[in-house]
């Protein structure tokens, strides 16, 4: 089996007496695209520095192209857009590439080809002659995504890509991901559009205070649970202290209206549950979590769920 793209072990970085990543462990496979989430704070853009070789890790064992970090060779092969980029306003889109393109060692000639290439997959085709400083902030990100590809990477690293874009430059982005998996590129995609990350990553993880807190596929995570809303009367206390025992019991009112969190498996369980008691059963209805569920849950519940 070929190696990880990326692979880190019990990651650590501590600044002065403030713990950024904590003890971070994951693989990314090549070829997939990676979803790294998490709430402000949590490490994602300290991780992505680290992995870059932009800041030494305090601790922790890690591999990217299973080369180690600050590896030239490795290096080539990786692009980065940060998450707070400050371009050279002065060059237009073409130098400003054509630099990028040349600090990566590319050929003069390879720069010519490639570089209208990567502006027509940015969109950006008709403005190589234009200067940074008129860009748009939108502009600016494309034009950061397009250095990040500009020497054919093996890894991607894109912070927040979309943050600046509208919605169809987002949906333009979510295509060039996609893009850029179908030609065996790896995609490490921070970003809190989760709705988007859905879309596009084949596995994410959800990193809290420093560690990883979920990990898995996106099907498998979106799929574990669902969420049953269910309306009936005749519910007594004790058949909901019943689902609450074996179940997450969610938005319980008073008026008849409760969610129970549900492994799909046992949504029958929970219909035998509520007949059996004498409740009077109007309607339920399986919902499936979004992302966005997923992440808020993991995210609110104290440690040690
Ligand atoms: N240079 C630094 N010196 C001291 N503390 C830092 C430094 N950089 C980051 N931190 C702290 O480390 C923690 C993790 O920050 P980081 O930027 O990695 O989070 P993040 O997950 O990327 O957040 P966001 O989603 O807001 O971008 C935060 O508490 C932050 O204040």
């Amino acid at each position: 089996m070929s190696s990880p793209a990326i692979y880190v072990e019990n990651l650590r970085k501590v600044y002065g007496n403030k713990v950024a990543v904590e003890s971070l462990s994951l693989e990314v496979q090549q070829g997939e695209v990676f979803g790294f989430l998490g709430p402000n704070g949590a490490g994602k853009t300290t991780t992505i520095k680290m992995l870059n070789g932009l800041i030494t890790p305090t601790a922790g064992k890690v591999s990217v192209l299973g080369k180690k970090l600050g590896d030239l060779g490795a290096r080539k092969q990786i692009g980065f857009l940060p998450e707070h980029f400050r371009f050279h306003e002065w060059l237009k889109a073409y130098e400003f590439l054509d630099f990028h393109g040349s600090l990566y060692g590319m050929s003069k000639s390879e720069r010519k080809k490639r570089i209208p290439e990567v502006l027509k997959l940015v969109g950006l085709e008709h403005r190589a002659d234009s200067r940074l400083r008129t860009f748009s902030k939108g502009m600016l990100q494309r034009i950061g995504i397009a250095q990040a590809i500009i020497a054919n990477p093996k890894l991607v690293f894109l912070d927040e890509p979309t943050s600046a874009l509208d919605p169809i430059g987002r949906r333009d982005v979510r295509d060039l991901i996609v893009f850029l998996r179908d030609n065996g590129v790896t995609v490490f995609l921070n970003s809190h559009l989760l709705s988007e990350v859905e879309r596009v990553c084949d596995r994410i993880a959800i990193i809290k205070e420093g560690k990883v807190a979920a990990i898995g596929p996106v099907d498998e995570l979106l799929h574990a649970e669902h969420i049953v809303d269910v309306r009936a009367t005749n519910v007594t206390p004790s058949l909901l202290e019943a689902i609450s025992h074996r179940f997450r019991l969610m938005d319980h009112s008073n008026n008849g209206y409760f969610s129970v969190s549900v492994p799909e498996q046992e949504v029958p369980a929970l219909v035998e549950m509520l007949v059996a008691s004498g409740a009077n059963l109007y309607e339920l209805k399986p919902r499936q979590r979004s992302l966005e569920d997923i992440f808020v849950d993991i995210v609110q519940v104290s440690g040690d769920r």
